[in-house]
């Protein structure tokens, strides 16, 4: 099937915008690759005696010469994510699988990981956007001995994959291979436990029962089980062609999982410099590959927070996308997956329904995904159409299901669950921002309200339960941008502004902050930019203006006077709250540095945008 003209279209105009920083780009991963085609040449002797003085003389005798290739592995393993509780045993798997290889594999370094689940409605969450730019750092630390000739990044969850890519984009000249963990095994229903939520929300259960019921969701090692921003990730790194095929929801701890970890490493060695198909993935990621992340975005109704990540991370490869064309992408590409948020089934049903195999060989068939692009596997996205399995114990891999095994969850090109991907831009005189409808019901898209200002989550909660909320509103919350406190997450709001829409109330969300990948059922446009903090007009709106928020024509405005609106005073507010408790205080060089939203709230002045 020809591509779809809107994909040329939108491809062709990233890459002309982009051009002068791409290439500035490419010819320093070229300079890079050609300079040290095995890295640890350009060391001293001294130098290569610390790298490799711990190691075992299995190991040393490898990395004393040149023609073998040594493996980088940069994890984000800790107990407190439990999609990352699994990545302890991965180190050692692909050390042995590396040295049977023929390679060698050195645990280059750690970087952080944050569960958002932990810090939701916390002050730490006013660390995390940020985490991402830490986790891109401390790759760069680790990647930085100059040890290697590929990379293993293991992670999974929200910001730690954004940071992981931001950081091997970084150091394009290596070839890299994201290693998984994959998702728990499934618990109570994710509508069950946002029953429960509301439930206690209106004072009707108790704390007992409230983590009882969590606890039923949240219960063992694995990512979480909705389509969040985690599930996302795994998503994006099977559709830019970064993990072995079909790696994305296979769960931990099971002898699938072991076979594709240690199979990464051999990979990895293929792909490596003295390999036999070296694949620096600083020219392996193209504008090719980042339209196809956000169309697989559109296609399965993955996470806001990558209408700022995908940015952050083309970025990184000198490649240049905005809103308009995830918009105009959105409009062409059909929605082929409800997974909660988006429906009731997780991403252990869509994976069993068929998984991203078939979305991949649905969307290459109607032509809606660029098959021509780089991958791990080589050149073709048609390798990724694909799922592992083992046969008698050996790793093979067979085409996906012709069907899908559930239609509720899983659906073909020819007969998706909306035309469109669901994703919006909305503009107006508030300012740019996105939302996502595909789990917001055709009857709650259009919410035209007076507002009611907040400048705290918690002070909407608070007049929640004072009953000051019971009609129809637009809750604006504002100072919420990456300047003003790092731009969190607000899920805390789901449960209230979801009984509020049961109980019959038009409701929506208007914020320079950020929503949840797991938020979804109220209307809720997000990421409005500029922020408050520099002078958005979402700092302009008062309590009681008139606001449309419009998801079919993508209105997003305060129906006020234009004069009035335009003689009307910023807002001030005290902000130096934010500057203190939690870590905060280290953070002020992130705040004042950080884009807008749409430039993907990147902190660290990368020179190549400047
Ligand atoms: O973007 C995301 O996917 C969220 O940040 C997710 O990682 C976070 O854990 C949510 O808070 C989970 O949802 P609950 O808070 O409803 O469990
Ligand atoms: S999906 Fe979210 S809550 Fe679950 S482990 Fe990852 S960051 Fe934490």
């Amino acid at each position: 099937m020809a591509l779809h003209p809107t994909l040329s279209a939108v491809t062709d105009r990233i890459v002309a915008r982009s051009r002068a920083r791409r290439d500035a780009y490419l010819a320093r991963v070229r300079a890079a690759a050609q300079q040290g085609r095995v890295e640890r040449a350009q060391l001293s002797c001294t130098n290569l005696a610390h790298a490799f003085a711990a190691m075992p003389d299995t190991v040393k005798i490898h990395l004393k010469e040149e023609h073998r290739a040594n493996l980088a592995i940069v994890s984000s393993y800790n107990d407190m994510l439990s999609a990352h509780q699994p990545l302890a045993a991965f180190p050692a798997w692909l050390k042995e699988a590396a040295l049977a290889a023929g390679a060698t594999a050195q645990f280059a370094g750690g970087v952080p990981a944050m569960c958002d689940g932990v810090t939701q409605g916390q002050p730490g969450m006013e660390l995390s956007l940020f985490s991402r730019d830490v986790i891109a750092m401390s790759t760069a630390v680790a990647l930085s001995h100059q040890m290697f000739d590929a990379a293993l990044y293991l992670g999974v969850c929200d910001k730690i994959v954004p940071g992981l890519m931001i950081g091997a984009l970084t150091f394009g000249h290596l070839p890299a291979l994201f290693v998984p963990a994959g998702p728990m095994t499934t618990g109570i229903a994710n509508d069950e436990k946002a029953k429960v939520r509301q439930l206690y929300a209106e004072g009707k259960v108790g704390r007992d029962a409230l983590l009882e019921s969590e606890c039923q969701s949240y219960h063992g090692p694995g990512t979480c089980t909705f389509y969040g921003t985690a599930n996302s990730n795994q998503m994006l790194m099977e559709i830019m062609g970064l993990h072995l095929p079909g790696a994305a929801f296979v769960n931990p701890n099971t002898a699938l999982r072991e076979a594709l970890t240690r199979a990464a490493a051999v990979q990895g060695k293929k792909i490596a410099a003295q390999g036999e198909q070296f694949t620096p993935v600083g020219e392996m990621i193209d504008e090719k590959s980042i339209v196809n992340a956000i169309v697989g975005l559109l296609a399965t109704g993955g996470s806001t927070n990558h209408t700022m990540h995908i940015v952050a991370i083309a970025r990184a490869a000198g490649i240049d996308v905005n809103w308009d064309d995830f918009d105009q992408l959105s409009a062409v590409i059909p929605l082929l997956v409800r997974a909660y948020p988006n429906g009731k089934a997780d991403v252990n049903h869509f994976h069993a329904a068929g998984g991203m195999g078939f979305v991949i060989r649905e969307l290459l068939s109607a032509g809606l995904l660029h098959e021509d692009v780089g991958t791990v596997m080589g050149r073709g996205l048609s390798h990724f159409t694909q799922e592992p399995w083992l046969d008698n114990g050996e790793l093979k891999w067979r085409d996906a299901p012709a069907v899908s095994g559930d239609d509720s969850v899983l659906r073909p090109a020819s007969n998706p669950f909306s035309a469109d991907g669901g994703l919006k831009l909305m503009a107006g005189n508030i300012g740019r921002a996105v939302i996502k409808v595909s789990a917001v019901k055709p009857e709650h898209r259009v919410v035209e309200a007076p507002a009611v200002v907040f400048h705290d989550q918690n002070d909407m909660l608070a007049a929640f339960k004072r009953g000051e909320l019971e009609k129809d509103f637009v809750a604006v919350i504002r100072f919420q941008g990456p300047r003003a406190n790092g731009m969190p997450e607000l899920h805390k709001l789901t449960p209230a502004l979801t009984i509020l829409q049961e109980r019959g109330f038009k409701v929506a969300l208007v914020t320079d902050g950020r929503m949840s990948g797991a938020s979804g059922k109220v209307p809720a446009a997000i990421h409005v930019s500029p922020e408050a903090l520099s002078g958005g007009a979402i700092g302009k709106v008062r309590d009681g203006d008139l606001i449309r928020v419009d998801a079919h024509t993508g209105e997003l405005s305060a129906l006020v006077d234009a004069a009035e609106w335009a003689a009307r005073e910023q807002v001030q507010t005290d902000l130096s709250h934010n500057d203190y408790g939690m870590g905060r205080e280290l953070f002020a060089v992130f705040r004042h540095g950080a884009d807008e939203a749409e430039a993907g709230a990147m902190s660290f002045r990368h020179p190549a945008w400047n």
